[in-house]
Formats: structure tokens, sequence, C-alpha cells
């Protein structure tokens, strides 16, 4: 792994309804990010926020069934465009969430760099809706199905071009809650998943251990991790907990496993939101994910 990482914070909201999830950097920044790094000697800059537009400010857009379309479009743009100038400079890019949307202008970052880039998606949703089969609007549900370049055009073509990844180099784990749509695209498309139901009888060794092998063909790997992959009793602050998932003794294997096989070359962690939180025991959680995934040992 590189040496040098840039923190950037996402203090978007606009992917969902429920207000507080803006507070996500802040609150993994509080949760001590930056000296947890550090401590791992790792040189760390904290590039500080992108700005997102406040809907008190802009009128609330809908675009059909999309909604802030407008208020996500440029928050896309300029992550994007962020997140591709610190790989450039040959730093890792941790990107702090924010609502799970933020993805979109992520990968638009991160996979100009990559031939072939592979991504772990780590929750408990699919986030493969389109604007027609969505049935919230919430485009936090639609950030995966954008990077294979399904979705509306203005999304797709974030930094003017798609798609970002191709299906078969996509893998979730730790997936309980798919809508009827999410489910044909991951039949159609031929997308690898690990439901939880996977999870608890191969056990997270096997998962990690198979997805690290199915990704080994890949130039790169982005992890995207939604907090709500995690079981709500773990990662109470997100705004929308699953029960029945992955614990936090599995996420921490899940971690070092991909600390050990070296294969992660960019991050997300999202949908922490503090006001949903009890005593930020969340972000706290994410932080401590961070560390395994960064290689912190015991011994
Ligand atoms: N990133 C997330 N937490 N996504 C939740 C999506 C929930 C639901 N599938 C929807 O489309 O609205
Ligand atoms: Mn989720
Ligand atoms: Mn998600």
């Amino acid at each position: 792994m590189l040496k040098d990482i840039t923190v950037i914070g996402v203090p978007m909201d606009l992917g969902q309804m429920r207000r507080g999830v803006d507070m996500g950097p802040s609150a993994i920044r509080y949760a001590g990010i930056v000296e947890r790094l550090e401590n791992l000697d790792y040189r760390v800059e904290d590039f500080g926020d992108i700005e997102i537009a406040r809907p008190e400010k802009q009128s609330i857009e809908n675009e059909g069934n999309l909604k802030n379309l407008n208020g996500v479009i440029d928050a896309s743009e300029k992550l994007s465009e962020t997140v591709s100038d610190v790989i450039t400079n040959k730093k890792f890019p941790l990107v702090l969430g924010g609502d799970h949307s933020i993805a979109i202008g992520t990968l638009a970052g991160v996979s100009k760099h990559y031939e072939n880039l592979g991504v772990i998606w780590y929750d408990a949703h699919g986030d493969l809706n389109t604007a027609d089969t969505s049935p919230s609007g919430n485009i936090h549900g639609m950030p995966l199905a954008v990077s294979i370049g399904i979705g509306h055009e203005k999304l797709t073509r974030i930094s003017d071009y798609t798609p970002k990844i191709k299906p078969e180099n996509i893998v979730i784990i730790g997936a309980r809650s798919l809508d009827e749509g999410e489910r044909e695209l991951i039949k159609e498309k031929g997308i690898k998943v690990y439901t939880m139901h996977e999870v608890d009888r191969l056990g997270m060794t096997k998962v990690m251990e198979e997805t690290i092998e199915y990704l080994s063909h890949t130039d790169g790997v982005h992890l995207s991790l939604d907090l709500d992959g995690l079981d709500p009793h773990d990662a109470p602050g997100v705004g929308t907990p699953v029960l029945g998932g992955i614990s936090y003794r599995e996420s921490h294997l899940a971690m070092e496993m991909l600390a050990e096989a070296e294969i992660i070359t960019s991050a997300e962690f999202v949908e922490v939101n503090p006001i949903l939180d009890e005593k930020n025991k969340t972000a706290t959680v994410a932080v401590a994910l961070m560390g395994s995934l960064f290689g912190e040992k015991l011994l």
C-alpha cells in the first residue's frame, strides 16, 4: 500500500432523506482517523471537505424519480476531480461519507486510472437501482448501477465517460435487502454476490479468500464500505439499518485479510449518521475497521 494517504470528507446527504449523515466525516475525524493512521506510520494529509449544496439554499429539484439530482451531480463532479488528483499525486484516496451516492464521484475519479478496476461493495444493499426500479427515489440506492453505466445519463456520464466498472469486476458482500429490479440486474449481469446466507454458510474467511481470488485479474481494487453492511447492533448510526448483518469481528477479519492481500488501492467508508448513532459508536467502528484495513495488528 502507498505510504501517503489523503483523507477526503464528503458531507453528502442529498442521496437520501434522513438528516445527519452530512456530519459523518466530522464524526469519523473526531473518532481519530488521522492519528490512527499516523500511528501505523502513514503520512496522512486531510484534504478537508468537498462542498455540498445545501437544499435550504437551492430548491430541491427532482427529475423523474431522482431526488436532488443536480446537487448529487455537482458534488460527484467535484469529488471525481479531487480523487483523481490524489491518485495522480501517488497518494491513496480515503473518502469519508456522507451517504453512499458519493461512490458515483469516487469511482468516476478512481476508475480513470485503471484498465480493469475491481470493486468490493460491502453493504446490506445492492445499490443497483435506477429511477425506474427505485422504491424511494434516493440516489444512494443507485451508485453501483450508475457505475456500470445504467441509469440517468447525467449520472452515468460524470467526468465524461461511462461505464466506470465492469459487472464481472464487482463483489457484493453482506447483502440482505435487495429490490426486485436489483435482483434482476444481478442475474442479468452475473454480478458476484455473497449474501448473508453465504457469509453464514461459508464463514468470512472463505468469503474473503474467494473474493481476493475472484479479483486477482484486476489492476486495482476499490473498497466501498457502507456501515449498514454491519449488523445494526454493531453499527447503529446508519439511515437504512437491516437486521442480521455482518458482525464487528467478521468485519475486522475481512479488513485484515484485505490488508494481508495488499490489493486495496482506494477506499470509502459511508453512511455514518451521528444523529442516529449511540455515542459515536458507528464512527468509532469505522475508524477501527480502517485501522485493520491499513495493517493494524495486535502483535
Ligand atoms: N446506500 C444505502 N444505504 N442504500 C439503501 C438503499 C435502500 C433501497 N434499496 C433504495 O433504493 O432506496
Ligand atoms: Mn446500505
Ligand atoms: Mn450502500
